[in-house]
């Protein structure tokens, strides 16, 4: 394999939400394609330096603070690229096309009708993401369930995985569809199911076991229209490339540590899932014995965030 170039990438956002993108030079690999600011690491240059470069001489902004979102490897038939991408927080200047290349403000809702490069897939997803995603604990009813999703909506819970495989596909149902009605814009479901079960819910996203994406890996598509969240559960490698074969939006990896609702479960452990998160081409969501005070190590090694349970239930 050629030598991978490494390439600093930024995700400036607005007041008002919106991200800042760059339009390629024609004549550049990827030209005329829409980008996140940025470009390739010099020799000897951390990452973090090379952003700050860049961003200087495409921008004319000086970086204060960023933070990492999401590292993706991805090999293009002529090139090799690890686009490692940070969320620039805080900068001095007025951003504008500092190269005379074209500049535009995008609503991060409008970004996946944006033509990107092939590789900027996962960075949509990565930028829409929240920090945190909520599964559901088991040994509740399906009113304290209810009880307990709104609660958590309404303390800032934006992706909430509603599983119950205590309740009957009946009563669960009827819960997916109070809830659809009840929530606020900014706090999205995923449903668990079979396709027949979940097609008919538009608003949900659908989160799938690994069972089932190993079924639907055999097929190599996505199984579900573009505006839903498509989910997937992971342990491993492999099933980590079946979720970009079948274009999921992201993956829960688990168990990172040992846990109550799977103690039989080995876990993966933090050195282990670093490895797996850096091989990974979509944004990845740590689960297993994990708290909201996990999340800066989650961050250190490339994580989107934490899935939780009971650390994120109240
Ligand atoms: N900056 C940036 N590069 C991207 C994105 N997506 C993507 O595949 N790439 C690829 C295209 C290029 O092969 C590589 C970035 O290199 P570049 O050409 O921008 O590097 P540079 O700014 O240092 O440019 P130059 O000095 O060579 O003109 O990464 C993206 O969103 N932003
Ligand atoms: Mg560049």
């Amino acid at each position: 394999m050629n030598k991978q170039l490494h390439v600093a990438v930024a995700v400036i956002e607005d007041t008002q939400g919106r991200i800042l993108l760059t339009q390629r030079a024609a004549d550049k690999h990827q030209g005329g394609l829409w980008e996140f600011p940025g470009g390739k690491c010099e020799a000897g240059e951390s990452v973090l330096q090379a952003l700050a470069r860049e961003l200087q001489e495409e921008l004319g902004i000086e970086v204060v603070n960023a933070e990492p979102l999401i590292q993706i490897p991805y090999q293009y038939p002529e090139l090799n690229v690890l686009l490692d991408v940070h969320r620039v927080t805080a900068y001095r200047g007025d951003a504008h096309g500092a190269e005379g290349q074209p500049m535009q403000w995008v609503a991060k809702a409008q970004l996946q009708q944006i033509a990107f490069p092939a590789a900027n897939r996962p960075i949509v997803c990565a930028v829409q993401l929240p920090q945190q995603y909520l599964v559901t604990p088991t040994g509740l009813d399906a009113e304290a369930l209810y009880q307990g999703v709104m609660r958590a909506a309404a303390q800032g819970i934006e992706l909430v995985q509603l599983r119950a495989p205590e309740l009957s596909e009946q009563a669960y149902f009827a819960l997916v569809e109070r809830l659809l009605q009840a929530l606020p814009v900014s706090c999205r479901l995923l449903i668990k199911g079979s396709w027949a079960q979940v097609q008919d819910y538009e608003q949900a996203g659908w989160h799938l076991t690994s069972a089932q994406l190993e079924q639907f890996a055999q097929q190599s598509e996505r199984p579900l229209p573009s505006n839903r969240w498509l989910a997937v559960s992971c342990h491993n490698a492999q099933q980590l490339a079946w979720a970009t074969q079948i274009s999921a939006d992201f993956a829960c990896l688990s168990p990172v540590q040992a846990t109550a609702s799977h103690p039989d479960a080995q876990p993966l452990g933090w050195a282990a899932t670093a490895e797996l998160i850096a091989e990974a081409q979509v944004p990845v969501y740590l689960l297993g014995g994990l708290q909201p005070s996990d999340l800066t190590q989650a961050f250190i090694i490339g994580a989107q965030g934490i899935a939780a349970i009971r650390g994120l239930w109240s």
